[in-house]
C-alpha cells in the first residue's frame, strides 16, 4: 500500500509513504537540466526542467517513484495491479514507456493543466526496463500549488481525473475513492452530538472522540479516506517548519509498522520511506522506517546546469539526541 498527498501551508508540499516489503537500492536524485533524458520511442530532451525526488539509479538512468521539477510539479507512482494496461505503440501519440513517464512529463510541464495537455497525447506502451525490472501496474498523482489530477490507463483507455482531495492510495480505480469518500460525510473533527435518538442519553464520555467512525486499518479504501480527513482538518501555523511538520504527521496517519500487513512468504510490506518535498523551494525531505530523523536535500544546493546525476543514498539509523 502507499499513499501520496498535497498539502498548503506558507508552502506547498507534495510527498508519499513508499509501504512496500523491498527496497530498490532508491536514493535522493537530482537530474540537472543538461542530463540528457533518451526515450525508447521519443526524440531524446538534452535540456529540460531540473527534477528532484526518489530514483533507483540502473544503468545510469533515474528510475523515479516521485518526483518534482524546479517549478514545482510533482507526480508520485503508486501501484494499480490488476487494473493498470500499458498496450502497444500508437501512430499519432507520444508513445512512452511507464519507467519514463515522470520524467516525460515532469522535464517539460510546469503546471496540472500542462501536464494533462501532454498525458492526452500520451500513450503508455507495455514495454519493460529490462527483464530484471519489469513494467509497473502504476496510477499516478500529478500535482501543482493549486490543484491535482489522477491519470489511470486502463483497459478502456486513458482517463485523467480531478483530484479535489489531492490523496491517491491503491486499488480500486480512483472514482471509487472519491465516491466511497460520501460514506463518511457526517464525519466531524469537532465533539459528536447525540443524533442517534432524543430517547437515549448519550454524551461523549471523554475528550478526543473528534472523527468517530475515521477507518484505521491499512486497506487502500480507508487509507484514502483516514488520509484524506486529516489533511482536509489539518492546521499548521503558517511557518515553513510549521507546514513540512504537519505534512509528515498527516503522512503518519497511514503508515503501516511492520508486521501488521503480512503478505505471506514470511513477508510485511511497511512504510520504507516517507517523502515531503517543498515544492516551492526544491527541498526534498524524508524519513525511512528506521530513521525517524528528518532529513533534507535541497536541489538548488546541486548545479542544476549540470549533466550529471546529484545522488544522495538514504541516510539510514536512528540519530538519537541525547539530552543528558
Ligand atoms: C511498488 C511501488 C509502489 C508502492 C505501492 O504502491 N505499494 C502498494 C502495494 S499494494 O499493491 O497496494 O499492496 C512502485 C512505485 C514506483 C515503482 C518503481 C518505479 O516505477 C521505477 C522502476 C520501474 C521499473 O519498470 C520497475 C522497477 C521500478 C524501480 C519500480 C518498482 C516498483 O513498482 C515501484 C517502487
Amino acid at each position: 500500500m502507499c499513499m501520496a498527498a498535497t498539502y498548503k501551508d506558507k508552502d506547498h508540499y507534495f510527498g508519499r509513504n513508499l509501504d512496500l516489503e523491498i527496497s530498490y537500492g532508491q536514493k535522493v536524485v537530482v537530474t540537472p537540466r543538461n542530463k540528457e533524458f533518451a526515450y525508447r520511442h521519443e526524440n531524446a530532451e538534452k535540456t529540460h526542467l531540473a527534477l528532484i525526488g526518489m530514483a533507483a539509479v540502473v544503468d545510469g538512468c533515474p528510475l523515479y517513484f516521485d518526483a518534482t521539477n524546479e517549478n514545482g510539479l510533482s507526480m508520485a507512482g503508486l501501484n494499480f495491479p490488476g487494473n493498470a494496461y500499458y498496450g502497444e505503440m500508437k501512430e499519432g501519440s507520444h508513445n512512452i514507456a511507464p519507467f519514463e513517464f515522470i520524467p516525460w512529463v515532469l522535464c517539460k510541464c510546469s503546471t496540472v493543466e500542462e501536464a494533462r495537455a501532454l498525458i492526452s497525447g500520451t500513450n503508455l506502451i507495455d514495454e519493460d526496463f529490462s527483464d530484471a525490472l519489469p513494467a509497473s501496474p502504476l496510477h499516478w498523482i500529478v500535482s501543482d500549488r493549486e490543484s491535482s489530477i489522477v491519470v489511470e490507463y486502463m483497459e478502456s483507455g486513458l482517463s485523467i481525473y480531478d483530484d479535489p482531495a489531492g490523496i491517491l492510495t491503491n486499488n480500486p480505480p480512483f472514482p471509487f475513492h472519491m465516491h466511497n469518500l460520501a460514506n463518511y460525510m457526517n464525519l466531524s473533527a469537532g465533539v459528536p452530538e447525540n443524533r442517534f435518538s432524543k430517547d437515549i442519553d448519550l454524551r461523549p464520555y471523554s475528550r478526543g472522540m473528534g472523527a468517530m467512525g475515521l477507518p484505521g486499518d491499512l486497506s487502500s479504501a480507508s487509507r484514502f479516506v483516514k488520509a484524506a480527513f486529516t489533511k482536509l482538518n489539518s492546521l499548521s501555523d503558517g511557518t515553513e517548519e510549521g507546514g513540512m511538520t504537519q505534512f509528515f504527521h498527516i503522512m503518519d496517519s497511514v503508515q503501516q509498522q511492520m508486521g501488521c500487513c503480512y503478505l505471506g512468504d514470511e513477508k510485511y510490506e511497511y512504510t520504507i520511506y516517507t517523502s515531503c518535498c517543498d515544492t516551492d523551494k526544491g527541498i526534498y525531505y524524508y524519513r525511512t522506517y528506521g530513521n525517524s530523523q528528518i532529513t533534507g536535500v535541497d536541489m538548488h544546493r546541486t548545479d542544476l546546469d549540470s549533466d550529471v546525476l546529484a545522488e544522495f543514498p538514504l541516510v539510514e539509523g536512528q540519530h538519537v539526541l541525547m539530552q543528558n
